[in-house]
């Protein structure tokens, strides 16, 4: 079990889901937690050893996956993802006291939020522009600049409750009721979570090139051994174009045979395969083994393969075999 962490950051102002997501995690609310002011830096702090853990948005349930955290961890020096938090999500309108709706020209707050609250926005300040912002929270902070250049931001209920320069014009105004926002806590490599039974891996894939049905290759890695995958997504490498890694979450941890034995075959396929940690899923929900894919199924399998190289019988003869005339 790696020792928990003391010392957090996260994507910061106060007041932001990023900072929600960490205030769920055991022993945070008393530790030391330093605000970043984007995936990038926050990511930095880990890895430079100034914090021991940063909780930074990946994937939300409207918007799809967090492309700047996404692409943080796939490269520079290695982390490892400690931790999942679920964060339901509420968006509020709000803006300066004394200013009316039909007084907003610009709104700014993060790019997912603003994607989340489209359809209200169209709907009750039509021709609203959009000014992106690095946070909801820090959109929402810097309406109280003096040299503010929009007049409302959408954050979270807290911002408002906390800020008394702030009023609350609008309440539930994201499109979808239901949404939810996954958070991942990364840490530098060391020990691994326990297996729980109920655990994701994430990987990095690079897809290999000029190599006809290589992701189809990749997948097979998993679907042989009866391992379940929650996502997948493609991001360009950067590097040009048409150049593409893998970002996904499979069922079950690293010291399940299954997944030990399809990460071996991921590094076979694509040597420069990146592994980003095996931790406890936050729905905790238990993942189904097919008896055939179990630690089980596995060992027996090994242990047959090593008695035909050590020259074992393994099979007893059946009495009609041992005896033809009989
Ligand atoms: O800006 C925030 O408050 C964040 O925590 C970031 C973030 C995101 O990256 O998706 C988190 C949850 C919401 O979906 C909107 C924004």
């Amino acid at each position: 079990m790696p020792a928990s962490p003391a010392t957090f950051t996260f994507l910061g102002p106060e007041g932001t889901f990023t900072e929600a997501a960490l205030m769920q995690v055991p022993g945070a609310a008393a530790a030391t937690r330093i605000p970043a002011s984007n995936v990038n830096a926050a990511l930095d702090m880990v890895r430079d050893g100034s914090v021991d853990a940063a909780m930074v948005p990946i994937e939300n349930s409207v918007e799809g996956g967090v492309t700047a955290t996404l692409d943080a961890i796939a490269s520079g020096p290695e982390l490892r993802i400690i931790r999942e938090v679920l964060v339901p999500i509420s968006f509020v309108l709000v803006a300066r006291p004394g200013v009316a709706l039909t007084g907003i020209r610009r709104i700014s707050t993060h790019g997912h939020a603003w994607a989340q609250c489209r359809l209200w926005v169209d709907a009750n300040i039509p021709g609203a522009e959009y000014v992106p912002g690095s946070s909801t929270a820090a959109a929402a902070m810097g309406l109280l600049q003096e040299d503010a250049h929009y007049e409302a931001a959408i954050c979270a209920p807290i911002v408002a409750q906390e800020q008394p320069g702030l009023a609350v014009l609008a309440e539930n105004i994201g499109d979808n009721p239901g949404a939810v926002t996954r958070f991942i806590l990364v840490g530098r490599p060391g020990a691994l979570p326990e297996r729980t039974g109920a655990d994701k891996t994430t990987v990095v894939v690079p897809l290999p090139e000029d190599r006809p049905g290589a992701l189809m290759e990749i997948l097979d890695q998993f679907a042989t051994r009866g391992v379940n995958l929650s996502r997948i997504e493609s991001r360009p490498t950067g590097q040009y174009l048409g150049h593409y890694f893998f970002s996904i979450d499979a069922d079950g941890h690293v010291q399940d045979a299954r997944m030990a034995d399809a990460l071996a075959g991921l590094h076979r396929i694509s040597p420069a395969t990146r592994f980003l940690g095996s931790y406890g899923r936050a729905d905790t929900q238990s993942i189904h083994v097919a008896p055939h894919t179990s630690d089980e199924a596995f060992r027996a399998a090994h242990e047959w393969v090593g008695g035909i190289l050590h020259g074992v019988p393994l099979v007893q003869e059946t009495a009609s075999e041992a005896s033809p005339t009989a």
